[in-house]
């Protein structure tokens, strides 16, 4: 059963549409990469989805459950977002911030306890935890904000971009984490724009350009030359082995 469904969506823009006729259905159980050009439309799917634009037609639904429906509580026990940037609001500590993330979620306290020192381990925050979030470094602040939409388990994980201030290493086991997360039964769908991280980890890619949904599948298929050509203008040499995907892209 589809755990999201977009049908027939369209965002408006200033002069032109930010999304249109997007029309997408995504299971449980995957880790789904947005890829596309600057301003392809990837922020604004996430945002859609998440509810924070309207769009002029069409619905979003989760769980079979139109999302219009859904009460604030509802949503933020379903699905988690990570915005592609967050000033946080309040200096607050790493952990006061990933407790942020549980608000909405009604645990015993051993049960939150677990699940917060789960999540500081998994992204590499134990020395940073006591931290007020303006001392840390932008990549150590990523995995913070990371961190909080991890912890409430969400059935939909919403993440833009979470890899784009990280180095290769935190890059690599964030990547690990999101698939550990999608083969636990969760829907992960990312924002890329590294497109070698995005086919070696992602076991579907959702391909935006201007604002329209081009392809949609595996990554062999929809890193196509012809895919790469229209929306991205370049080609590409591609070294794929088991332990990971490599390629030397130039411009057309
Ligand atoms: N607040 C806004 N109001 C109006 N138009 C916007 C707004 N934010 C973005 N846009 C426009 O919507 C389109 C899609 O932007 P979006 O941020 O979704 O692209 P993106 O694929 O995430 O790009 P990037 O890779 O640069 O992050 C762009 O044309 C952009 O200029």
């Amino acid at each position: 059963m589809a755990l999201l469904e977009l049908c027939d969506i369209r965002v408006e823009g200033l002069s032109a549409p930010r999304l249109q006729s997007i029309n997408l259905t995504l299971h449980s159980g995957q880790l789904v990469g947005v890829i596309g050009a600057n301003g392809a439309g990837k922020s604004s799917l996430l945002k859609t989805i998440a509810g924070l634009l309207t769009p002029a037609t069409g619905h979003v639904a989760i769980d079979q459950q139109p999302m219009q429906q859904m009460s604030a509580r509802q949503k933020a026990e379903v699905m988690a977002y990570l915005p592609q940037r967050e000033q946080p609001q309040w200096d607050v500590s790493v952990i006061e911030l990933i407790k942020i993330g549980l608000l909405q979620h009604r645990l015993s306290r051993s049960e939150q306890q677990l699940r917060i020192d789960q999540v500081v381990t998994e992204c590499d925050l134990v020395d940073l935890s006591a931290r007020a979030l303006s001392t840390l470094s932008g990549g150590e602040q990523q995995r913070a904000l990371l961190a909080r939409a991890l912890v409430g388990q969400p059935k939909l994980l919403l993440c833009d971009e979470p890899t784009s201030a990280l180095d290769i290493n935190h890059q690599l086991h964030t990547m690990q984490l999101l698939q550990q997360r999608s083969g636990q039964g969760q829907l992960v769908l990312c924002c890329l724009h590294d497109l070698p991280l995005a086919a070696r980890f992602c076991d579907q890619l959702v391909l935006l350009n201007e604002g329209k949904l081009i392809d949609v599948g595996a990554p062999a298929k929809v890193l196509s030359d012809a895919n790469l050509a229209q929306v991205f203008g370049i080609k590409a040499q591609w070294f794929c082995e088991d332990s990971g995907v490599a390629w030397l892209p130039q411009p057309l």
